[in-house]
């Protein structure tokens, strides 16, 4: 199964039976290859990698040391360094195809059987098109059973918990899961994902081994360093719908945000501080809080940078990473109180969920490598004609069990609004 790495660049000739993302990523399933397909926060351009063996590597998520590729860690990931068990699946850009407007831009084989046979199978679906089934299915969503009442349970314990001051956030989690009538069109989700969210990360990735497909449209930047070595960051906590009452969009200066909503984002930012003084870096620039636009949703956003370039620490994007993950915008603070509350009190596993995913050392469109990772929030995960979301609310001593569970709706709605409406017809 193993390619040999050694990497070609065509530039496709422009004819009219070009293969497009469907093909590949049909391909990429019928050889049983992990694929991740991604489109950055305002942009057009939309990419897809196949790693051509059927298993993942797990690495440290080590940016200086990492090949082009997506990376994808589970929550469960604390200390991501290079001294404990590595957690981070790492997709390697074994094929990787860049699309812009639906026609293929760049184009990148590895050699080698699997390449081969990849190749093979696009040019067999380019023949037998396939056929979109994304407007005739329908969904359902499944019953919650007790969900509500125990989640607001929880919530009500972790209230009880801060007010004896073991911690002072904690960011809880639900799932609800939608069944598809058949097994649904993951690239036409992906396809409106970019659409209605331009500023969210949108991503859709395939892991065989597990038998998923984990699909996201994500507004918190995690870990960004460009190709000038620009390192960036976001402190995102506080949510409230981007709509008024009479269904219109509000602007961005009409939020309204109480005492524990900037309490509750202003942890979040104390946190990145916390991080970069754990490394003794002082030169960071800071722009917010401001309310940022995600989706049908409106949160609290502070945006931190460095250029990595003028304070001489290349290395800066993977020692935040391994500090910051899991940030309290997931998990709480303090970190450690917040993970075993988390661990003890939510039934189910994140698994991917609030972990962190995005494209390592891939060229930008002047070929100069960057690497951009997201948290994995705004996600489902798909297992054959179920999907499961995933959604949580950042909790502190205020918090009111009902609305949090409100919260944990609401942000269900991000990708069930996009499900829905394509589903509809
Ligand atoms: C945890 C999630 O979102 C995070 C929690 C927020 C909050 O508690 O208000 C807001 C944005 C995100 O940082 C999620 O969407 O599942």
């Amino acid at each position: 199964m193993q390619s040999d790495l050694s990497t070609i660049t065509v530039t496709a000739p422009h004819t009219v039976a070009e293969p497009t993302a469907t093909h590949f990523w049909e391909s990429a399933r019928q050889l049983g290859c992990p694929a991740a397909l991604w489109r950055l926060p305002n942009q057009q351009e939309k990419h897809l990698i196949i790693h051509l063996t059927d298993v993942l590597p797990r690495v440290s998520a080590d940016l200086e040391e990492l090949p082009a590729g997506f990376a994808v860690s589970p929550f469960d990931n604390l200390d991501n360094g290079p001294d404990n068990p590595a957690r981070t699946l790492f997709l390697r850009a074994d094929v990787h195809v860049v699309f812009s407007e639906g026609t293929i831009t760049q184009l990148n084989y590895a050699s080698g059987h699997q390449a081969e046979a990849l190749q093979r199978l696009v040019s067999q679906q380019l023949n037998n098109p396939p056929t979109s089934k994304f407007n005739s299915i329908a969904t359902k969503t499944m019953a919650d059973g007790d969900a509500q009442s125990l989640y607001e349970q929880n919530v009500a314990e972790a209230v009880a918990e801060m007010q004896q001051e073991r911690f002072r956030k904690v960011v809880l989690s639900r799932t609800k899961r939608v069944e598809f009538d058949e097994t649904p069109d993951v690239v036409a989700i992906f396809d409106k994902l970019c659409l209605t969210y331009p500023t969210a990360f949108v991503s859709a990735v395939f892991l065989p081994e597990r038998g998923q497909v984990w699909i996201s449209a994500t507004p918190e930047r995690l870990v960004s360093v460009d190709d000038k070595g620009i390192f960036r960051t976001l402190s995102l906590a506080g949510t409230q719908s981007a709509f008024d009452a009479a269904g219109q969009p509000k602007r961005p200066s009409e939020a309204m945000w109480s005492q524990k909503e900037i309490e509750e984002q202003a942890l979040v930012s104390r946190y990145i501080i916390e991080c970069f003084k754990k490394i003794r870096l002082r030169e960071y620039l800071e722009e917010g809080p401001k309310t940022i636009i995600a989706g049908n949703l409106m949160h609290l956003g502070t945006r931190f940078s460095v250029d990595t370039q003028a304070v001489r620490y290349p290395q800066l994007g993977t020692v935040m990473l391994r500090l910051l993950h899991p940030t309290s915008a997931v998990c709480g603070m303090p970190r450690d109180a917040a993970y075993e509350f988390i661990r003890t009190h939510e039934p189910h596993d994140r698994e991917l969920y609030s972990g962190f995913l995005g494209p390592v050392n891939v060229a930008n469109e002047h070929g100069g490598p960057e690497s951009h990772l997201f948290v994995h929030i705004r996600c489902l995960k798909l297992e054959g004609n179920v999907a499961t979301l995933y959604a949580g609310a950042g909790l502190t001593e205020d918090s009111v069990p009902e609305r949090e569970w409100q919260e944990t709706e609401m942000k269900c709605q991000t990708l069930l609004n996009v499900l829905t409406s394509v589903t509809k017809k």
